[in-house]
């Protein structure tokens, strides 16, 4: 047999293959909804005016050098993302309890807090994790990848394209005691469906009473609202009930860091001496994947998390990026409700929140969007909110009209 006989072709992934969809496109209404990175309302990449002052601070810094950083990454990086999620008075953070690793963006922190699970967890029988129905494409392969079985919890109601919040709360009392649970922080991807602060509660009253451990993934903090803190709520409840936990954290949307992979890992443990264990393991874990983290991104965040003015100018951009996106949604909502008069309700359209709209196209319809109308999108019906802009919103909103009619 010839070597690599044995190696299968393997599809290519769905969002990164739309974009390469896209951009091979010589349609000069070509339009990509697909993949959920912001773009400004001219439909280019957007680089925050305060990413751009701390740039400059950075390369007038004499001292600056590329040494390694240590295994957990730029102390004055997970210091600050730390106090960014967890919040500042966090008694997380003041008992010594949270963990903090920087990590390759939000789907290295997915990775590393499955793979230290998938080694340390105490489960109940043959590892799993629960994660919503639909969820992130990629979160099926992050566990499978260290041995952990994907299990669908209910998420998502067709019927409403809401919440399907009994399915959820059956699920959460259904599963065996201290089951691990996937759930998004804020601007659930790819729904754009959040449980409102009253579900959130029933939802940690439950995972306490079963003793689950909540694995969040937080990677729009500042997205789903505008607001930093308004969007961690879930999070910094959860940890004030006392739900064991762990956050994956990325800086990829909110800073328009995408390429520069800059994100956070932060275990909330019970105990501090149980902290510094689970610190050292995940040190080991971290040392012999990739030794030590890239410095670039991490010392841009650490410089606008610790400057006050940069921080706040920050906090102005992440309200910018939400807003226009918001602004979007209403836009969209409006010619097809008023203007077109498509056939159905599009109020789901403004009710979600954050980068993502889930439409309520079927499969069919999403494809003639992408072959038709040459609007790249993801077959569940996704569209990534930030791809639309004045030029292109009618244009959307016509050939939205035109499959569902
Ligand atoms: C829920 C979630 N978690 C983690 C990540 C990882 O982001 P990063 O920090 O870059 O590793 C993403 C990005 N998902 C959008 C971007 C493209 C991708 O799939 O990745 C998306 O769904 O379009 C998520 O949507």
């Amino acid at each position: 047999a010839e070597l690599w006989d044995g190696v299968p072709l393997a599809p290519p992934d769905s969002i990164f293959k739309l974009t390469a969809s896209y951009k091979a496109d010589t349609n000069e209404k070509k339009v990509n909804l697909g993949v959920g990175a912001y773009r400004d309302d001219n439909n280019r990449p957007w680089v925050l005016p305060v990413v751009k002052k701390a740039t400059k601070i950075l390369l007038n810094d004499e001292n600056l050098d590329h040494e390694y950083l240590p295994i957990t990454g730029l102390p004055e990086f997970t210091a600050g993302a730390a106090k960014l999620i967890l919040g500042p008075n966090s008694r997380g953070i003041t008992e010594g309890r949270a963990v903090s690793v920087q990590t390759i963006s939000g789907t290295g922190a997915n990775h590393l807090g499955a793979l230290f699970l998938s080694r340390f967890y105490g489960w109940n029988g043959a590892p799993k994790v629960y994660l919503s129905n639909p969820t992130w494409a990629n979160h099926h392969a992050i566990f499978k990848n260290v041995g952990i079985e994907p299990v669908d919890y209910p998420y998502y109601d067709p019927k409403t394209i809401g919440l399907d919040f009994n399915g959820f709360i059956g699920a959460l009392q259904a599963a065996t005691p201290r089951s691990v649970f996937l759930l998004h922080a804020c601007a659930h991807n790819p729904t754009g469906v959040d449980p409102t602060e009253e579900q959130w509660k029933t939802i940690a009253s439950v995972m306490l009473e079963k003793g689950h451990y909540a694995f969040f993934d937080c990677a729009y903090q500042g997205f789903a609202s505008g607001d930093l803190d308004r969007d961690a709520w879930a999070v910094r409840y959860f940890v004030e009930q006392g739900v064991a936990l762990l956050v994956c954290q990325s800086f990829a949307k909110n800073a328009g860091l995408y390429g520069e992979r800059v994100g956070a890992l932060h275990v909330v443990a019970p105990t501090k001496e149980a902290a510094d264990r689970v610190r050292s393991q995940l040190s080991v874990l971290q040392r012999s994947e990739i030794s030590n983290p890239p410095s670039h991104g991490a010392r841009l965040i650490a410089l606008i998390l610790n400057n006050g003015e940069l921080f706040e100018a920050w906090k102005a951009d992440v309200r910018t990026m939400a807003g226009r996106i918001i602004e979007m949604r209403k836009e969209l909502r409006r010619l097809l409700t008023d203007e077109l008069h498509t056939p159905g309700n599009w109020n789901h359209i403004v009710e979600q929140i954050g980068m993502f709209s889930f439409t309520g196209l079927n499969a069919a319809q999403s494809k003639t969007m992408v072959e038709k109308a040459h609007i790249y999108m993801t077959g569940n019906g996704r569209i990534s909110m930030a791809g639309l802009n004045r030029q292109n919103v009618g244009y959307v909103a016509a050939s939205l009209d035109a499959v569902v009619r």
